[in-house]
């Protein structure tokens, strides 16, 4: 009996491993977080090591808990945080520097430089992204200029880079195999998604030797096999994405015009373009959705750096929950004459503002404010920056289809009173699926497809089923004014 497929979802804040069952059923999960590390105003950093350890106790876990062994598993499929970035020595396999986050803001002033040289029309047809050190390029550069002797030996090709899935790849496969998919290679800055190819001259422009890339595979495919004595058997690796990329997949946003939007450390908001790689007039980024059979499907992506961070930030630093569950009822209780917001731009904003300047604000406090109109401020901060997305890609796209409605996932969409919000402020229905592990159920599809063990794409989609759906109920006159304050507050906390 190998039906069982093992997703590892490797988060900015947590590593889970779920394993699911051939009827794609949860049957044992293991989670684990790990430090984050802010060496400077703006810098976010983990250790290589520290994400391998929690990533390889997770599926330990996950395997004990649904009580199969590596021989009871037909495939793993991986989904990662994307942009974040390893460098690490081919011959040891050990990380020559901490991983740079995708939160970093490390290289904005590289990227100033870059943008006042006038390349960023370039880099944005040919990787549908724009000049921010959110993406990959710039931190490998920044890597290769600051670890002593990283350059010199990254020509030579003793270093390879990779975002997470390319790492735990290699460990995972002892070193033998060097690869990514074209989702997560789309998020570098580097790679060409219309070529689908590594591109020589953004890497010339970046500085970045092609010695150190990883080949680049369908998002199904054969991405080698663990080391016998990881797990106890060899257990091939089949499926890879990025992880908002498997949440498309894991929600069935198949058919253009479909959108999700996931709600975890960040909120990332992917809208299915089909076949057409649509460029934004509105800052929005063109990425790959997926690429299967050779074929791929591009999205529209809207991302914002702070959704549940905003949440954690209340529970760890504010200390004013002690569970993030408990933000919602606070919020409920919040004083709803009192108008605080919060603008989360605690590394910077992404869509559709892109400045890496600016930082986090909270407006309109009075001395009747407490902790329950700061956690109200912090949910709907989220919200409103969802409505700034969807309204992009309103404009960007006109294609038709079910963009009015939003799939949701993530941790932070188990808070009914946020979804509620989200509903409201959109107005438009919002649709919570039964399974919110969304992320790992996209990349245990791509492996377990790929295996032969699950169906194809029509099936995987009509399994999809929704929890609950979150209807507007509030007026537009209400909503008009809530909106007007939030755009004034974005409008003071921008740093230009
Ligand atoms: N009930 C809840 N209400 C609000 N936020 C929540 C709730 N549960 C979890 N979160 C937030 O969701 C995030 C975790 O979601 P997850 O999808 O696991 O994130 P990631 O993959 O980025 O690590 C955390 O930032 C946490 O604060
Ligand atoms: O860790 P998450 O789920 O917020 O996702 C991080 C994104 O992949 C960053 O682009």
């Amino acid at each position: 009996m190998t039906k069982y497929i093992l997703a590892i979802d490797q988060g900015t804040t947590s590593s889970r491993a779920i394993v699911f069952d051939g009827e794609r059923k949860i049957a044992g999960t293991g989670h684990r977080e790990f430090t984050q590390h802010f060496p400077q105003d703006g810098w976010v950093e983990h250790d290589p090591e520290e994400i391998w350890d929690s990533v390889v106790w997770s599926i330990k876990t996950a395997m004990d808990a649904a009580k199969v062994t590596a021989g009871d598993i037909a495939a793993i499929g991986i989904t990662n945080q994307r942009e974040t970035v390893v460098i690490w020595d081919r011959a040891t396999g050990q990380p020559i520097h901490n991983a740079i986050v995708w939160q970093d803001r490390r290289t904005a002033a590289y990227c100033a430089e870059l943008k006042a040289g006038g390349h960023e029309a370039t880099v944005t047809a040919r990787t549908g992204l724009l000049l921010d050190p959110y993406f990959s390029g710039t931190k490998v550069k920044w890597l290769l200029d600051h670890v002593e002797g990283a350059r010199a030996r990254a020509e030579k090709g003793e270093l390879a880079f990779g975002t997470v899935d390319s790492f735990l790849i290699w460990r995972l496969t002892g070193g033998k195999v060097h690869a990514t998919d074209a989702t997560n290679a789309g998020r570098t800055l580097l790679f060409d998604i219309g070529t689908n190819g590594w591109d020589e001259e953004l890497c010339a422009l970046l500085e970045v030797p092609m010695a150190i890339l990883p080949e680049v595979k369908d998002c199904a495919d054969d991405f080698g096999t663990t080391e016998t004595d990881l797990f106890g058997a060899a257990i091939p690796i089949l499926g890879v994405a990025g992880d908002q990329h498997a949440a498309t997949i894991g929600q069935a946003c198949f058919e253009p015009g479909m959108v999700k939007s996931t709600y975890g450390t960040g909120c990332f908001a992917l809208l299915n373009t089909g076949a057409d790689m649509v460029p934004s007039q509105n800052r929005l980024l063109t990425t790959i959705a997926y690429r299967i059979d050779g074929k791929t499907t591009y999205a529209l992506e809207g991302s914002i750096f702070i959704a549940g961070a905003a949440v954690q930030w209340i529970r760890d630093g504010l200390k004013l929950v002690s569970h993030a569950s408990e933000t919602g009822p606070l919020a409920r209780s919040a004083d709803p004459s009192q108008n605080v917001y919060m603008v989360p731009a605690f590394v910077g904003l992404g869509a559709p503002w892109w400045d890496a300047e600016a930082r986090g604000a909270i407006y309109g406090i009075t001395r009747n404010t407490g902790p329950a109109e700061i956690a109200k401020a912090a949910l709907e901060a989220v919200c409103y920056q969802t409505r700034d997305l969807l309204q992009a890609m309103r404009k960007d796209w006109t294609g038709g289809g079910s963009e009015t409605v939003l799939r949701v996932d993530g941790g932070m969409v188990a808070s009914d009173w946020t979804m509620q919000f989200l509903a409201d402020i959109l107005d438009a229905p919002v649709d919570r699926p039964t399974i919110l592990e969304t992320t790992a159920l996209g990349a245990a599809w791509l492996a377990g497809m790929k295996a032969g063990v699950w169906p194809g794409m029509a099936e995987f989609a009509r399994g999809w089923a929704r929890d609950r759906r979150f209807e507007p109920v509030m007026d537009q006159a209400t909503r008009d004014t809530k909106v007007k304050g939030w755009d004034d507050a974005v409008r003071r906390t921008l740093s230009r």
